[in-house]
């Protein structure tokens, strides 16, 4: 099966994070994430992440932090997930391409639903804040 690199940024201001809805057309759809995309041939995880955030939220990270990969098999699609810790960016974040965005503060996070594989970073995320 082919496995997906992808960049997911997790954005990050005093003790809230932002996360997007994903469209129901989407893979799977209807479910919250922290904003990013698959990183394209050869370009590194980093590059993707900043690519993503400013094409679907408006920002110019700053500041980011490795955070954890994770690897998860959908059944249908097998994704390698780069999640990263972004605490620093220029201008606001929105939703660039109409999707639906929050704040939400860390400990409230266990009330959205995420992809299966985001289970284990809301886990880690709450646990330290
Ligand atoms: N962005 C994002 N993708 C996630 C998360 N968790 C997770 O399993 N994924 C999976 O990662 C894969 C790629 O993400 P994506 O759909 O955002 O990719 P993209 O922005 O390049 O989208 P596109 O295909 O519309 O161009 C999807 O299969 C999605 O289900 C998450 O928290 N954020
Ligand atoms: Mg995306």
């Amino acid at each position: 099966m082919i496995r997906v690199k992808v960049a997911v940024g997790i954005i990050l201001r005093d003790n809230s994070v932002f996360v997007a809805l994903r469209n129901s057309k989407q893979h799977q759809g209807g479910l919250w994430e922290f904003p990013g995309g698959k990183c394209e041939a050869s370009e590194s995880a980093e590059v993707a992440l900043v690519r993503e955030l400013k094409e679907e939220c408006g920002i110019s990270i700053t500041e980011c932090e490795f955070f954890k990969t994770i690897s998860h098999d959908y059944g249908d699609k097998s994704v390698e997930l780069f999640f990263y810790k972004v605490t620093g960016f220029d201008g606001e974040p929105v939703g660039k391409e109409g999707q639906e965005v929050r704040w939400v503060a860390v400990s409230d996070l266990v009330s959205y639903d995420f992809p299966e594989a985001n289970k284990p970073i809301v886990v880690a995320l709450m646990a330290h804040y």
